[in-house]
């Protein structure tokens, strides 16, 4: 494993039939990339060829044979990497948050000279909040009140979350579909804030807590009803078989994907 290889794609290894794929990690010594770095070394179809951090060159990834880069950043720093990326021709898995349509309409623009490139982008590599996300589509229509509650540690840089935001999207554009109005719910606050972040209309809360991971509840109420989803990622070893498993996939899916519920078959 180097940063600083001499420019030159070494000759993919193998195991068994299957080549091995050279993976680097963008991130490499933080919380996700920690454990994305012991994930891959744990997997023998993988290998780890490059950990860059901040202030690391980028063309270390290039130098060490990457194929796949895997990045969780930050929102401030992933476009620029994943330009890099595509410009070199390396696939990249991101789970870096803060895309919105802007942000993917412009890698969609930077990838098309590209057409053999892949990018992944997915707000949460977790089944069960994947999972979680599509019980909320599919319930929306029943429900005219919907809001959302993430709950994270206390050190997350963004809020909300990149997974809430999806959620609530997902949600409206289902209540679109169903030909729902607007929640009837009163939006009035007394103090800035307290009724959360207005998503496509959906009402979004954060919350930030000491000895929390990240967990998300959607709540939906109707006459006399509610329904309550939740799930809970309490260790950060719940992202890596999604995390593996885009790695292991983006090589057949060039252009822009985002979320990873298709390559689960959801
Ligand atoms: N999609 C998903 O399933 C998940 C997504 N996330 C998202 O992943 C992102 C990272 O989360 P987390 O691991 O908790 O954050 P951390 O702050 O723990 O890690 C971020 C890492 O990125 C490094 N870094 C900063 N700038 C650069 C750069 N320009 N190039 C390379 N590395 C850089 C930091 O280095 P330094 O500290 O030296 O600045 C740090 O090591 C967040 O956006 C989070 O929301 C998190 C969990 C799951
Ligand atoms: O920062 C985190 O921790 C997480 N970030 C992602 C998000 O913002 O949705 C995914 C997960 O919630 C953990």
């Amino acid at each position: 494993m180097t940063t600083s290889a001499p420019n030159q794609q070494p000759a993919p290894t193998t195991q068994g039939d299957a080549p091995v794929i050279n993976v680097g990690v963008l991130g490499a010594r933080g919380r996700m990339g920690t454990e994305v770095v012991k994930a891959v070394n744990d997997a023998d179809d993988l290998e780890l060829v490059a950990m860059v951090d901040e202030g690391d060159w980028l063309f270390g990834l290039a130098d060490a044979g990457t194929q796949v880069v895997v990045d969780f950043t930050r929102p401030d720093v992933v476009m620029d990497n994943i330009r890099f990326c595509i410009d070199n021709n390396i696939h990249c898995v991101v789970g870096t948050t803060g895309f919105d349509e802007s942000r993917l309409a412009t890698i969609a623009e930077w990838l098309a000279p590209k057409p053999e490139v892949g990018v992944i982008i997915a707000p949460n590599f977790g089944i069960g909040a994947l999972l979680l996300m599509k019980f909320a589509q599919e319930a929306a229509r029943f429900f005219p009140s919907v809001e959302v509650i993430e709950l994270h540690h206390p050190n997350k840089v963004d809020a909300p979350s990149g997974t809430a935001v999806r959620t609530a999207r997902l949600i409206a554009e289902a209540r679109r579909a169903a030909g729902m109005p607007p929640a009837p719910d009163a939006t009035s606050e007394g103090l800035a804030g307290a009724r959360g972040a207005d998503v496509d209309g959906v009402p979004v809360h954060a919350v930030r807590l000491a000895g929390l991971v990240a967990h998300q509840e959607v709540l939906m109420g109707t006459s006399g009803e509610t329904l309550t989803l939740r799930h809970d990622s309490y260790d950060r070893a719940s992202f890596m078989p999604g995390v593996l498993l885009a790695v292991r996939e983006i090589g057949g899916r060039p252009g822009l994907t985002v979320g990873i519920e298709h390559l689960l078959g959801l």
